[in-house]
């Protein structure tokens, strides 16, 4: 059992605790975040130094990346491979998984998330609370499935794109890097690279 500290206290920090703990593979959990000292604790678990602190306890911790905004999440993922912190996969006992699936480093599946075999999860991605990603999709790094939100097979998603809460994609469509797709939004058509996207179907609103 290994002990475990996650960048960033906000709700996204407190779920990816509450799974961390549920999977029983950590003896500790622990914060860091830019709120200590005003802040010490965050619901069962302590925060125990700021964020920028990370370097000193890299030998002794595995990390994870509580950061929301994809980009901000992707440079310090970059900042800690190359100092060659250990960033394992934090995933719900309740999600599924299949065996036949692929995933990079760094990245977090909360409770009942399905991921379908064929499909490679790059690094750094957060697939949220009963998210799905069916056969054969590959996701590059820092992409956000937010919760509920569903892939059919063969979607490709670019580095740093964020399906937002209950949006769905079509099959076999290819999403640009750093795009965004609203809440409830469907994807039926490629989408350019650095665009919001809603509605049913989704259309490009405005660049990001
Ligand atoms: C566990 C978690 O919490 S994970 C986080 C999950 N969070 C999400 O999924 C959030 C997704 N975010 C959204 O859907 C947001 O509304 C966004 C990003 C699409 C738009 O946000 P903003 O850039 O602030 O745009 P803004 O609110 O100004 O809206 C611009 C226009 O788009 C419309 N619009 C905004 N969101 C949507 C949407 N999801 N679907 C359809 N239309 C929308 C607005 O009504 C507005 O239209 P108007 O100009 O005719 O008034």
């Amino acid at each position: 059992m290994s002990k475990l500290l996650i960048i960033g206290a906000g709700g996204h920090g407190r779920v990816i605790a509450d799974c961390a703990e549920a999977s029983r593979q950590y003896c500790e959990i622990a914060f860091l975040d830019d709120s200590y000292p005003e802040r010490e604790q965050n619901l069962a678990w302590p925060i125990i130094e700021k964020s920028s602190t990370w370097k000193s306890f890299k030998d002794e911790y595995s990390f994870a990346l509580a950061i929301g905004n994809n980009q901000a999440r992707l440079a310090l993922y970059r900042a800690l491979d190359e100092a060659n912190v250990h960033l394992p996969n934090i995933i719900h006992p309740a999600a599924i998984i299949s065996s036949h699936s692929e995933l990079g480093k760094g990245n977090v599946v909360f409770a009942n998330a399905v991921i379908n075999p064929g499909s490679k999860i790059g690094n750094a991605c957060i697939i949220n609370t009963s998210a799905s990603v069916d056969h054969d999709c590959q996701l590059a790094d820092a992409v956000h499935i937010s919760p509920g939100a569903h892939l059919a097979g063969s979607v490709k998603v670019g580095q740093c794109s964020w399906f937002g809460v209950s949006s769905s994609s079509v099959q076999a469509i290819c999403i640009a890097d750093n795009t965004q797709i609203g809440a409830g939004a469907a994807v039926t058509k490629d989408t350019e690279a650095n665009g919001l996207y809603v509605g049913v179907p989704a259309r490009r609103i405005k660049d990001i």
